[in-house]
């Protein structure tokens, strides 16, 4: 592996979720939009010429030089991926682009329109474990000109729909929430603001697909400038269009490609590294017939396993719709016994509770076979290449 990846450790269940996901989305049909829920332009803040100039910023935590001279000037436009090691100071870069870090030297000048916004995995805090979730939004959402519009409910509703927070949880305390949820309310806080100039910090560590699905369809819209640090290839390749890669020392290169074309360019150099460094390696004849006959087996092998791999995520493809489908009429069965007492819900509830770990269960039983089956594929395509 190159020096450089990978770029921040995901999580193993972590990382293949996402990934299954962009396979489930493009074998599935495409979701259909619902206007109403979409983000008009005019609904986004504006943002003047003017946005954010950093000048020769140098910072060093003692001996760690995290910026060395670093000028850039933001642009309309800017969807930019910050990619480097762990430690190598992308989230420090990021504090330092809101005003959160202080400098050694240099400038920093913003725009008088910019707002920012930054998603974290600290999160916005919930100070109020009792408040609904609808109350939630509600106090956060501001209008384009920057004032609260609290005493609106729409724009907060029109968000937890467009974040498919179901209507039945609106009123339900923050408090009750799961990890996840809780996740996405937050996102949606962040969001709520109207920010022109967004931060996203590992946006998709624990979140879960649908809102993963939200937040993509949020930034197609998005207008304004974007951050992003992820480590997760599938999502920053989707939502960037330019790199800022930390080589450490302070060094950052503007890298105007994909993070899976520059991952790519790396592998292309580490192979040209090591194929100069290994000499011109004359191999005799026997070895090579000896190699051929044990590549011929490998590649039998292989193929049966790929074979075994395919049946078994076809079994459980079906399993998973089934379970969701009992999600679904679960679900019917709750908003229909709103008056059955609290026993009742209770019990349904739970129900879902129990399908809803059954279908985590199986994706990830889905996710370790479809990560397998990706792997053998790949080293199936670099044989054959
Ligand atoms: N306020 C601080 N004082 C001293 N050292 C700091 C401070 N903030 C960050 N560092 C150090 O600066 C380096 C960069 O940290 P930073 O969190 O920005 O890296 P990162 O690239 O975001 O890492 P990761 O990918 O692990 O989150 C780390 O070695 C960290 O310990």
């Amino acid at each position: 592996m190159p020096a450089f990846f990978p770029l921040r450790r995901p999580r193993v269940e972590q990382k293949a979720r996402i990934e299954a996901f962009y396979k489930l989305e493009s074998s599935t049909k495409p979701r259909v939009k619902d206007p109403s829920l979409e983000i008009s332009e005019e609904g986004q803040r504006r943002l003047g010429g003017n946005i954010l100039k950093l000048r020769d910023v140098n910072l060093s935590f003692g001996e760690k030089k995290i910026l060395n001279d670093f000028s850039y000037d933001f642009n309309k436009g800017d969807r930019i991926g910050i990619v480097g090691r762990n430690g190598v100071g992308k989230s420090t870069f990021i504090n330092i682009l809101t005003g959160d870090q202080i400098i050694d030297s240099g400038n920093i000048e913003a725009g008088d329109t910019v707002v920012f916004g930054k998603y974290d995995q600290m999160g916005i805090p919930f100070l109020d474990e009792n408040q609904s979730v609808l109350d939630f939004v509600k106090q956060r959402v501001e209008s384009i000109s920057g004032t609260s519009i609290a005493e609106s409910p729409q724009e907060a509703m029109k968000m937890l729909k467009q974040f498919e927070f179901p209507r039945q949880r609106w009123s339900e305390r923050v408090s009750m929430l799961s990890g996840g949820e809780r996740r996405r309310l937050q996102l949606l806080a962040v969001l709520a603001k109207r920010p022109n100039f967004l931060i996203l910090d590992e946006p998709t560590n624990d979140i879960d697909l649908d809102t993963l699905r939200a937040l993509e369809g949020y930034l197609e819209e998005f207008k304004g400038v974007l951050v992003v640090v992820s480590h997760d290839r599938l999502f920053t390749d989707k939502v960037t269009n330019h790199l800022f890669v930390f080589e450490g020392q302070g060094v950052v290169k503007d890298y105007l490609g994909s993070l899976s074309d520059y991952a790519e360019c790396l592998v292309e150099q580490e192979k040209n590294d090591e194929a100069s460094s290994s000499g011109s390696g004359i191999v005799d004849s026997e070895t090579k017939k000896a190699s051929y006959k044990e590549d011929k087996e490998k590649r039998l092998e292989r193929r049966n396993a790929v074979k075994k791999l395919k049946r078994e995520l076809g079994k459980i493809e079906p399993a998973i719709d089934k379970l969701k489908s009992k999600v679904v009429e679960l679900q019917a069965q709750i908003d229909k016994s709103a008056n059955e007492g609290w026993t009742v819900l209770a019990d349904l509830s739970q129900q879902v509770e129990k399908v809803e770990e059954e279908i985590e269960a199986k994706e990830v039983e889905w996710l370790d076979l479809a990560e397998a089956l990706e792997k053998l594929e790949d080293e199936e395509n670099v044989d054959a290449s």
